[in-house]
Order: C-alpha cells, then sequence, then structure tokens
C-alpha cells in the first residue's frame, strides 16, 4: 500500500493555492506537510479525505493503493482523519468510544474482542474502562487514534494533532502516535506547524504561501 500526490494543483478563486505538488508516502511511513498559515494545509488534507468545499478547481491525481480517487465518495476512500481536537463521547467510557469505529456488520462479542485486543496492542488496556472525561489530553488523543485506525483505513491524515499537549507531554505521545501507526503498516501525513514533530528522515512538504 502507499499514497501518491501526483501533480496536484488547486487553485482558489482561479488564483493558485498550490502548484504540482508530488509527493510519495510509503507504508508504515509518516510524511509531515509544513508551511505558514494560509498556505493550504487543511484544503490539501480536504482534497484527500474528499470533503473539499468552496471555489476550489483541482488537477491532478491522488492515488491510493494503486486506484485514483477521483470522484471516490468519502466514506469509500478509506481514508482516516486525526483531528487537534478528539472527537470522542465524554460520558462513555473507553469501549464505548471505542465501538464505534468498528464496522456495523460485526456482532457485540466480535466488536469487544477486537476493541481490546486494540487496546492491549496500543498499551492502553489499564483505561478500557474508564470515563473517557477522566484521561488527559495525551490519553484522550490516543484513544481517539486508536479509534480511527479501527476503522482501517488505508491512510491516515493527522492534522497537528499534538499541538494542544504541553511539551512535555508531546514528545512521549508523538513516539506513541508513530509506533501505532507503523504498527498499522499504513501510509499517514502529518500536518504540522512544529518541526519537532517530524519523524527523523522523514519525507516533508513545504506549502508556501501563494494566496496572501
Ligand atoms: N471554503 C473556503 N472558501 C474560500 N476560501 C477558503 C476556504 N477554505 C480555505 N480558504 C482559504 O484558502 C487558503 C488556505 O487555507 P487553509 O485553511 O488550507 O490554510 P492552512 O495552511 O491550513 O492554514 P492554518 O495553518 O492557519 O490552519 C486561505 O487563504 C483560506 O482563507
Amino acid at each position: 500500500m502507499s499514497f501518491i500526490i501526483k501533480q496536484l494543483t488547486i487553485h482558489l478563486n482561479q488564483k493558485p493555492l498550490f502548484d504540482a505538488l508530488n509527493l510519495t508516502v510509503a507504508n508504515g511511513e509518516i510524511a509531515a506537510v509544513m508551511g505558514p498559515s494560509g498556505s493550504g494545509k487543511s484544503t490539501l488534507l480536504a482534497a484527500i479525505s474528499g470533503t473539499l468545499a468552496g471555489n476550489f478547481q483541482m488537477h491532478g491525481d491522488l492515488i491510493l493503493n494503486d486506484q485514483s480517487l477521483k470522484g471516490v465518495a468519502i466514506e469509500k476512500r478509506g481514508v482516516g482523519i486525526l483531528f487537534q481536537d478528539d472527537l470522542l463521547f465524554p460520558h462513555l467510557d473507553v469501549c464505548e468510544n471505542l465501538i464505534f469505529g468498528l464496522p456495523a456488520s460485526m456482532n457485540k462479542k466480535e466488536k469487544l474482542d477486537r476493541v481490546h485486543q486494540a487496546l492491549m496492542t496500543s498499551g492502553l488496556e489499564k483505561f478500557e474502562h474508564r470515563d473517557v472525561s477522566t484521561l488527559s489530553g495525551g490519553q484522550r488523543a490516543r484513544v481517539s487514534l486508536l479509534r480511527t485506525l479501527l476503522s482501517n483505513p488505508s491512510l491516515i491524515l493527522l492534522d497537528e494533532p499534538f499541538s494542544k499537549l504541553d511539551t512535555e507531554l508531546r514528545a512521549q505521545f508523538r513516539e506513541r502516535v508513530f509506533e501505532q501507526i507503523q504498527s498499522y503498516n499504513i501510509p499517514a501525513l502529518l500536518v504540522t506547524h512544529d518541526k519537532e514533530d517530524v519523524p527523523e528522515g522523514s519525507t516533508t512538504l513545504i506549502l508556501e504561501s501563494h494566496y496572501a
């Protein structure tokens, strides 16, 4: 599996936001996207996830597992997103939240087993029956990532997932997140403002501010 951005150009109101971007992200690889505010980082993620709305014109191609994403519906793209604000249900426990990441075709027992297994693999088993509202920011973010991974995405997009964590927690959490993604062996794209967040040796796509 891999993800390829091929000659991707996006115009906003006829002006280029970015021009002829190219990037290949292999399985288990985390590529970074950086650039100043307004350079189009969120727009790029929206183009990939299929949620681009507004006066944008897109040229070029996005290829996931040898298939073009052109014209593919959002729910059929196999793209999971982790936002900086997690979207967990605070009144439910971790296990119940994770069950939401699983396909409706699985029965309750299968879902519980799968969640339990995933929590063990991620070292989060002690939180299984904790209410989400009692977890720290970093713990919530790891549960949120696990929920995204449980939906079996072919690609994961990380939209500044570390920005709300304090520096000390951040380094530790970052390592855990990278390990979690690598254990699922899928390509990932990480949007960040902070060079520290970029895993060593990873490809970095730098967007420029064309559109002021
Ligand atoms: N729906 C929209 N309609 C019109 N313009 C938009 C829309 N969404 C974003 N833009 C504009 O597109 C440009 C790129 O925005 P985008 O949010 O992708 O940048 P960003 O790099 O993610 O910025 P930040 O780091 O501040 O989040 C900006 O000039 C923004 O105002």
